[in-house]
């Protein structure tokens, strides 16, 4: 069976009808798996069968292909579970093509033909709509990427959401950290080759795509045509009516728009009669916002732990109390992207501080927005016109929620709030017209009419009525049936295959009158029916599809009078979800006490009893100790130390999430504040082996620390936690010492350089802007109280032998690293040479001291 997996490989003549109509729809979608329509089954052929039935585990079993051919593979899925294995062949990044029969199969048999069929969608990892397949709070974003040399054009959207965002710059690295922070469920690249025209999934790319993207994402390799750069442009300004690109922010930037292009080209091809529903792009710059490498993204655990890769226990776990997914996801975008302006940070500021200080006014304000649906996504489904009854009444409902809404707003003072005073009366009508047109509970299908209330059409009321008199006159018929006939056992029935009947039984049914016509013979009754009964019935057939027909016209009106005002609804939906983050934001600055900061120019970083947002949660209540930080005025540098599990990791980390959630304008964990902007953070955090690339621990370690001290500023942050450990001591620590001498002395950046290596308090004694500080404990006869609290000084030793001690190693392993420990520190070079090395730093001017080559005699 295996030999006829190819489908390119059979000879077509010889194949039977269908599967030869299966290779021709193929031919069109070979980058996607066919899921073809047989029966109550979708079913998949040739090596489709193979690959469904192994990554779905399905059975693989065999269809006849014809005299010459014998057998092909073929598995199936049943039609109704179609979208949950459609999405498990989606998550495992596979496209699937949706092939379906497209009229009744009896019509075809009558014919004596072959059910027509075609595709009516195309799932790519990227294009779904399908609310069952996509995560709530999170976006899924659809990229189209265009590279010329170090150029590039980035196009991201959310189809089921319609954001659509552009922007073009240089590096591959900045590319690839803006990829990792969108991380798209699928990138479409141009290829010059039609054959490479396909999908790639993870893991599948590498050799196939532009050296040093990342290749744990599906991509989606497209003619480089739809990119041309007129084409591009010319399906941009078509798609959105316009005459000029200048509106969009993007006119002077050829690559966004190739990539704009690109993607609205594919989504043209392949959404079938799904139309794109993304609303006009928005041109942003990388550089308006804090450059956060993934690295950083990871250390600071802001979406998820480092350790599990789970959303429990990361910041933005912590810090989310939305209630929409709007503004779920909009939390999510700003915390990746936190503001460098003062002005927008103090915007958000303001809006929290308003909401924290009046409480009544942040609880209205969250009852009306829990009230509020999905209003983008909603939104989302009817611009691909598969929005139903159910989404429009859930539209309205959120409309009217954002009317009362708007009314506890009526004397607020902050931006975000005043936003949303007002709510245009279009959106009001529309809301207003929804409620009245539709019923209260309508059916999930749009065909089988049930959907329209009385009143409000005419024409359907008229259809209705006569309907109506027609059903009546049937009741009735039994009635006055039974009179004329006498028979007091006949009755009236319906089914299916005969429509109306008369009913009388075998006994009676001698007394039938002569207009009786027989139409069926049961065992124990005898059916009839009457032309005046069958006219009847003709009747109210065709009444019930034209009211159908009418219901789903006037149906489709609304939908197209929601569709119509889209640019009125996706503004607010955007104010609704800024105003749900927050006050999501007051609530949690409520809940643990968190302070507004006071945000300001320069490089001042004043944290009064900053507490780590994340850790305080995990503990229980007042466990927490918080820590003072003071960077930028003189200090630049502060080397911490203390023993293992004393709270260096934390600390450092909280320095971090605090700058973070003041830029993104949230309150903070702290008791009072002064923080300045910072354009970037930089972390280099505990040490993972990248097994993916094959580098080892100290490599990873080597290679994250040289991509800090290329890129950090003076107006950088940069977080330290144990440079150097992964070598020789004598090398760790050299490595150790000149990267924090270059810190403070070159780049002169705030930073915070945790470690074990206390030789480095001495780096203290020779610039000016480094300071120790260490995290104390309590040491008493046989135990270290952890105490957590950072304070001025360095530790004098490390405690490592003291940890092992803990941690139950033998007495006499313990006993010789004492001895070993002693010997080492009174003949070391190190401390020989840093007790020799005496020159004053704080006085040199622009150049990097040597180390004093002191060897002893
Ligand atoms: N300020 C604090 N208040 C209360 N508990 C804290 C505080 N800081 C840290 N802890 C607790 O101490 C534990 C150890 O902290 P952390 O990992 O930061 O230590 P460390 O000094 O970096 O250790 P190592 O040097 O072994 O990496 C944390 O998991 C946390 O539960």
């Amino acid at each position: 069976m295996l030999e006829n997996s190819n489908y390119h490989q059979v000879n077509r003549e010889q194949l039977v009808d269908m599967l030869r109509h299966y290779c021709h729809v193929k031919d069109e979608y070979s980058h996607a798996l066919l899921l073809y329509r047989v029966g109550d089954f979708y079913e998949t052929f040739f090596q489709d069968a193979i690959t469904v039935a192994r990554e779905l585990e399905l059975y693989l079993t065999s269809k006849h292909g014809g005299k010459e051919i014998g057998k092909v593979p073929m598995a199936g899925v049943p039609h109704h579970a179609l979208e949950r294995y459609a999405n498990q062949l989606l998550k495992k990044g596979y496209a699937v093509a949706i092939c379906d029969q497209t009229e009744e199969a009896a019509i075809a048999e009558r014919e004596r033909r072959m059910v027509r069929r075609e595709v009516t969608r195309v799932f790519t990892p990227g294009t779904l709509l399908e609310e069952a397949l996509l995560p709530a709070r999170e976006n899924n974003f659809l990229c189209a990427l265009i590279l010329n040399n170090e150029h590039w054009g980035l196009a991201h959207g959310d189809v089921s959401t319609g954001e659509f965002r552009l922007t073009q710059a240089q590096g591959i690295d900045m590319l690839t950290q803006e990829l990792l922070r969108i991380q798209p469920a699928e990138i479409i690249l141009p290829v010059e080759t039609p054959d490479l025209v396909g999908l790639l999934r993870p893991g599948e790319s590498a050799g196939k795509i532009p050296a040093g993207l990342p290749i744990q994402f599906t991509y989606t390799l497209q003619p480089y045509r739809l990119f041309q750069g007129t084409n591009a442009r010319q399906t941009l300004l078509e798609t959105y009516g316009l005459k000029s690109l200048e509106g969009l922010g993007c006119d002077g930037l050829p690559l966004a728009v190739q990539a704009a292009g690109g993607l609205l080209g594919y989504l043209a091809n392949n959404q079938g009669h799904y139309q794109t529903g993304l609303q006009l792009p928005h041109t942003y710059f990388v550089s308006e916002y804090m450059r956060l490498d993934q690295q950083t993204r990871r250390n600071l655990e802001l979406t998820q732990t480092v350790r599990e890769g789970a959303f429990h226990g990361s910041l933005l776990w912590a810090i989310d109390r939305t209630m929409t997914g709007m503004g779920a996801r909009l939390l999510r975008r700003w915390l990746l992207q936190p503001l460098l302006e003062i002005q927008a940070i103090s915007a958000r500021l303001d809006t929290v501080a308003e909401l924290v200080n009046r409480g009544g006014l942040r609880q209205r304000v969250r009852e009306h927005i829990k009230q509020i649906y999905d209003l983008e996504r909603l939104l989302g489904r009817v611009q691909a016109g598969t929005a139903n009854a159910r989404d429009l009444l859930a539209l309205a409902a959120s409309l009217f929620a954002i009317g009362r809404l708007a009314q506890v707003l009526d004397n607020v003072k902050s931006k975000y709030l005043q936003n949303l005073q007002i709510v245009p009366s279009e959106l009001e009508a529309l809301a207003e017209r929804i409620r009245q047109l539709l019923v209260e509970a309508p059916p999930v299908t749009l065909t089988e009419g049930g959907v329209i209330r009385p009143g409000v059409d005419g024409e359907l009321d008229r259809l209705k009525q006569t309907l109506t008199e027609d059903q009546n006159w049937i009741a009735q018929l039994e009635i006055t049936e039974k009179i004329r006939t006498g028979i007091a056992t006949l009755k009236v029935g319906f089914n299916k295959t005969f429509g109306y009947y008369i009913s009388i039984t075998r006994a009676k049914s001698e007394q039938a009158p002569a207009d009786y016509i027989r139409k069926q013979t049961l065992t124990n009754e005898e059916r009839y029916i009457t032309p005046e009964l069958k006219e009847r019935e003709i009747r109210i057939l065709t009444l019930q599809t034209e009211i159908n027909q009418r219901e789903y016209e006037l149906f489709l009106q609304l939908r197209q009078a929601v569709s119509l005002q889209q640019n009125l609804i996706r503004p607010l939906a955007q104010k609704v979800a800024a105003v749900d983050v927050l006050a999501g934001f007051a609530e949690v600055a409520v809940m643990y006490n968190y302070q507004c900061p006071e945000i300001m120019a320069g490089r001042e970083l004043h944290i009064k009893q900053g507490r780590h947002p994340v850790v305080e949660q995990l503990l229980p209540a007042g466990c927490f100790v918080p820590n003072d930080t003071h960077l930028g005025m003189g200090i630049d540098l502060m080397i911490l130390t203390g023993p293992n599990a004393s709270g260096k990791s934390c600390y450092l980390r909280q320095v971090g999430l605090i700058q973070m959630l003041a830029q993104i304008g949230s309150f903070v964990p702290l008791l009072q504040a002064k923080i300045s902007i910072c354009d970037r953070i930089f972390t280099r955090v505990g040490a993972v082996d990248d097994l993916a690339t094959g580098q080892s621990t100290f490599m990873v370690e080597m290679c994250e620390t040289a991509n800090i001290l290329h890129h950090a500023t003076d107006r950088s942050l940069v977080l330290l936690d144990e440079i150097g450990r992964g070598t020789a001591t004598f090398d760790g620590l050299a490595i150790a010492w000149s990267v924090a001498e270059y810190l403070a002395f070159y780049l002169k950046c705030r930073g915070i350089f945790a470690t074990h290596y206390h030789e480095l308090n001495e780096l203290a004694n020779t610039l000016k802007n480094v300071a120790n500080y260490q995290v104390v404990v309590q040491e008493l006869a046989d135990q270290i109280v952890f105490l957590h609290q950072v304070q001025p000084g360095g530790a004098d030793r490390s405690y490592g032998i003291e940890a092992g001690r803990l941690a139950g190693l033998p007495p006499v392993v313990i006993n010789r690293a004492r001895e070993i420990m002693h010997r080492i520190e009174q003949h070391s070079q190190i401390t020989l040479g840093l007790q020799n090395y005496g020159v004053d730093l704080g006085n040199t001017q622009g150049e990097l001291p040597l180390f004093a080559p002191n060897v002893p005699e």
